[in-house]
């Protein structure tokens, strides 16, 4: 296993949002599924801070807003709500509150969730910078998450389409200089040479 070498603990905001899954129609499986892929790649421990959270574009800015300014969160991760149905508004959340648009983030999942389904053209997620953590939009269904992050791989294993979660370590690196590895099994994160510790 990697040697982790980070003196802080990494706080990660991990966001559900859904109707019916906030009414209790059913239960949430996305805050599950986010937190299970993320013990399973990460190799530290990490501190998590979660919402389950209705489609309500102002319930959804104040609870990334909380999650970045009072608690810190280094990464919010969200899940839900990004369609083009009419109550699907958690881009719409994200760019109200971002200070800066990381559109790399959307484009690289769509190229991956392509390869699992044709709708995933209809996703609009993004990535943004609000002061220095990253929030990063995933679709709702719970398999989308393991999906997205960990990209598209072959029978055998080997990467065919990278997930997002490789660049997020450097990321993170450079707006917060958190420093974070990843297990190569399941997602090898990248950082040019100078960055390494
Ligand atoms: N938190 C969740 N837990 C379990 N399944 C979910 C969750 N969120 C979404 N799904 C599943 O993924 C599908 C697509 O997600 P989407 O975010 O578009 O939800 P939706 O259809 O708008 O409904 P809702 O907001 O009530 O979950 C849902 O219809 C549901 O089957
Ligand atoms: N990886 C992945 N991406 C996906 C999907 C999926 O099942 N897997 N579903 C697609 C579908 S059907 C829709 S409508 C959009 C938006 O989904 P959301 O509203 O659940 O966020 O995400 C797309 N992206």
């Amino acid at each position: 296993m990697t040697a982790c070498l980070s003196k802080d603990t990494l706080k990660i905001g991990l966001v559900s949002i859904s109707d019916r899954a906030s009414q209790g129609v059913y239960v949430d499986q996305g805050i599950p599924a986010l937190q299970k892929w993320l013990e399973t790649a990460l190799c530290e421990p990490f501190e998590v801070e979660t919402r389950l959270i209705a489609d309500e574009q102002d319930v959804i800015e104040q609870t990334l807003i909380e999650l970045v300014d009072q608690h810190a969160c280094h990464l919010v991760l969200t899940t839900g709500g990004t369609g083009p149905a009419k109550r699907d508004v958690t881009p719409d959340a994200t760019l109200a509150i971002a200070h800066r648009e990381m559109p790399g983030f959307g484009e690289q999942m769509r190229q991956v969730s392509l390869h699992f389904v044709p709708t995933a053209i209809l996703s609009r997620q993004v990535g943004v910078i609000r002061h220095s953590s990253l929030i990063l939009n995933l679709p709702g269904q719970p398999k989308a998450i393991q999906e997205t992050l960990e990209g598209v791989k072959g029978t055998d294993g080997a990467v065919i389409v990278r997930g997002i979660f490789s660049a997020v370590p450097y990321c993170l690196q450079l707006l917060s200089e958190i420093y974070i590895e990843t297990r190569p099994e399941i997602c090898e994160s990248f950082r040019p040479k100078s960055a390494r510790r």
